[in-house]
């Protein structure tokens, strides 16, 4: 059920409560009715719901929360390393570390998610990640739920060391879909891609959207600022606008990889489809006191409103 902003109290915005393993969670919420859940655990956004109260990112049945890595679900925030680069933890420890809130965040120049309803938190370095990635650090990462429903996320990396580092990321994030054979991408067509499957080997993508009968696990390169996700079957389309996120990752296991995965019920890769803002093959550098920013915005519009094949200039991007 919708609220009505006549009758909207804003002390329904953000509500802080614990999830059965007495983790804090955020859920944030718009007066349209949308929301959005949160997890101290990973920073990890794990719902993002439309006004209708219709799931629209893919978690696991199988979660059960026992498990200290992070769900298999949502968009977890890998950092500082997407992939496996030498350290120990593929896609790097944030998703499975306990982040704070952040009471007095440093102000966002001109962020448009300054609605009413969002939540900031903070990943300090710890003397137990130090051993594998030895660089001071402080991670600021905002949720937002815009009025208008979109989820917003703006990370910000600050270099509080002496001396510079690189690190790699991603907003691994999974998109519900009705049937991955029912999808497809567009935005990444004539893109140079790295195809994980085969040892990061080189291509470059065909001039027609991307659509899915296999596994697939790539890393496009350069890609434009904004990219669609069609769900025919459904009859939506995810719009998925960055910056500072010059790459994106697509993946989907399939069927018998995802059966090897423990944490991926009978057939639910057909309903998931990660599509994630990134930064992987040009690892940002930076200095001293240098700031990196990344945002990811996430909109769904009906497919209606964008007919026959999408332009994307069709829809105003
Ligand atoms: O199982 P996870 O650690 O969450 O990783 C899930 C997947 O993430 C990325 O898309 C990688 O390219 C895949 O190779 C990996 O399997």
């Amino acid at each position: 059920m919708g609220h009505s902003a006549a009758v909207w109290d804003c002390r329904e915005a953000v509500k802080i409560s614990k999830d059965s393993h007495g983790i804090d969670q955020i859920l944030l919420r718009n007066p349209q009715g949308a929301s959005a859940r949160v997890s101290l655990h990973g920073g990890q956004v794990t719902s993002w719901k439309n006004e209708l109260g219709e799931e629209l990112l893919f978690t696991s049945n199988k979660v059960t929360g026992k498990s200290p890595k992070a769900m298999r679900g949502g968009i977890p925030i890998c950092f500082p390393q997407f992939g496996n680069c030498g350290s120990p933890e593929l896609h790097g420890f944030a998703r499975n570390k306990m982040w704070k809130f952040d009471d007095n965040p440093p102000p966002l120049p001109t962020s448009g998610s300054d609605g009413i309803s969002f939540v900031d938190l903070l990943l300090k370095s710890s003397e137990e990640d130090m051993k594998y990635w030895p660089h001071g650090f402080e991670f600021r990462l905002r949720v937002a739920l815009l009025l208008n429903g979109d989820l917003m996320l703006i990370s910000r990396v600050r270099n509080v060391n002496s001396k510079p580092f690189s690190f790699s990321f991603a907003y691994h994030t999974y998109l519900l879909v009705s049937d991955i054979s029912e999808v497809r991408i567009e935005g990444l067509e004539t893109l140079d891609y790295l195809d994980y499957l085969s040892q990061k080997e080189r291509f470059t993508e065909q001039g027609d959207a991307i659509t899915f009968e296999s596994e697939v696990d790539r890393v496009y390169l350069s890609s434009p600022n904004v990219i669609a996700v069609l769900d025919h079957e459904r009859k939506r389309t995810y719009v998925v606008r960055k910056e500072g996120l010059p790459d994106v990752a697509v993946w989907n296991p399939w069927e018998r990889k995802s059966k090897s995965m423990m944490d991926f019920g009978d057939e639910e890769y057909k309903e998931m489809l990660c599509v994630d803002g990134a930064l992987i093959e040009r690892p940002i550098n930076l200095k001293p006191g240098e700031e990196w920013t990344g945002r990811l915005q996430l909109s769904v519009v009906p497919s209606s409103f964008c007919s026959e094949r999408l332009g994307l200039d069709r829809i105003g991007l």
